[in-house]
């Protein structure tokens, strides 16, 4: 079994839990439910620089990459820096986040805020709407495109944008649907761990304008963005670079300051 499809089974037994014990109608009278939420797919065509920023503790390509990390004020620091939007990872067993990290960023910052997690079922896009996100992520990998469309638009119906994330041509061919926002290339080979920016320099030119192109995972100099840039790339999503320092936010600004 590889990681993937083992987050996955374990995703599986999680979400039954949770629902026997929070209903979604408990999610929908949330008091984070009913708001206007923050546009990532606008802030990255209007920015310059383009970085969606992520807290992220540890993972399973790198066992501890920061456990002591204040959320709220990574994420003042990430929007101090100048960020189009912060990534929140919230599936505790594999990467140490949470929901209430969530909702402390929320607290915290007003850019857009995704929810970073393994969405397999329509209760998690309403948990990501009642727990303060903007932008849910979906994996080609692991859904089908039914899966994709039924997720997508309900995150839609609830002003929710939808980033939609593929490894390989087989993956994007089979989600290109209207109710995705961005489409997001991860450079990690989640077989192998391995990074490699060509993964988004060959799949840039399949992916329709329409689309905000993001680049996902192993980035971490400005000579990246400079590369990626002539490919259409309008987002960077960048964890590890910035989360392994001390302190994340001014790891950020000074990144953000060198593509400028
Ligand atoms: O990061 C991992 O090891 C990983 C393993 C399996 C599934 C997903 C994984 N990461 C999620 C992400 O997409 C990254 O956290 C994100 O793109 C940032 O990557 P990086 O800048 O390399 O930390």
């Amino acid at each position: 079994m590889n990681i993937l499809d083992k987050i996955i089974a374990d995703k599986r037994k999680e979400v039954d839990l949770k629902k026997s014990l929070i209903p979604a109608s408990q999610l929908e009278a949330s008091a984070l439910f009913d708001r206007d939420t923050f546009s990532l797919a606008k802030a990255l065509r209007d920015s310059s620089t383009g970085i969606i920023a992520e807290h992220k503790r540890r993972s399973p390509s790198k066992s501890t990459i920061n456990q002591d990390t204040n959320v709220g004020q990574v994420a003042r620091g990430y929007q101090k820096a100048g960020v189009c939007g912060m990534s929140v990872l919230t599936d505790i067993k594999y990467f140490g986040g949470s929901l209430e990290d969530l909702v402390l960023a929320r607290a915290s910052v007003t850019i857009p805020l995704l929810r970073k997690e393994f969405i397999i079922d329509e209760y998690q896009v309403l948990e990501a709407k009642a727990h303060g996100a903007d932008v849910i992520l979906l994996i080609a990998a692991v859904l089908s495109r039914a899966e994709i469309k039924i997720f997508s638009e309900l995150a839609k119906s609830l002003d929710m944008e939808v980033l939609l994330e593929v490894h390989n041509k087989t993956e994007l061919q089979k989600s290109i649907m209207p109710s995705l926002d961005m489409l997001g290339v991860n450079n990690r080979n989640l077989k192998t761990f391995e990074v490699s920016l060509e993964t988004s320099k060959t799949l840039s030119e399949l992916i329709p304008d329409d689309f905000v192109k993001v680049s996902e995972s192993g980035i971490s100099t400005i000579d990246a963005i400079t590369d990626l840039k002539p490919y259409g790339y309008q987002g960077f999503l960048i964890g590890e670079n910035f989360m392994k320092t001390a302190d994340p936010g001014k790891s950020a600004a000074e990144f953000i300051q060198k593509i400028n």
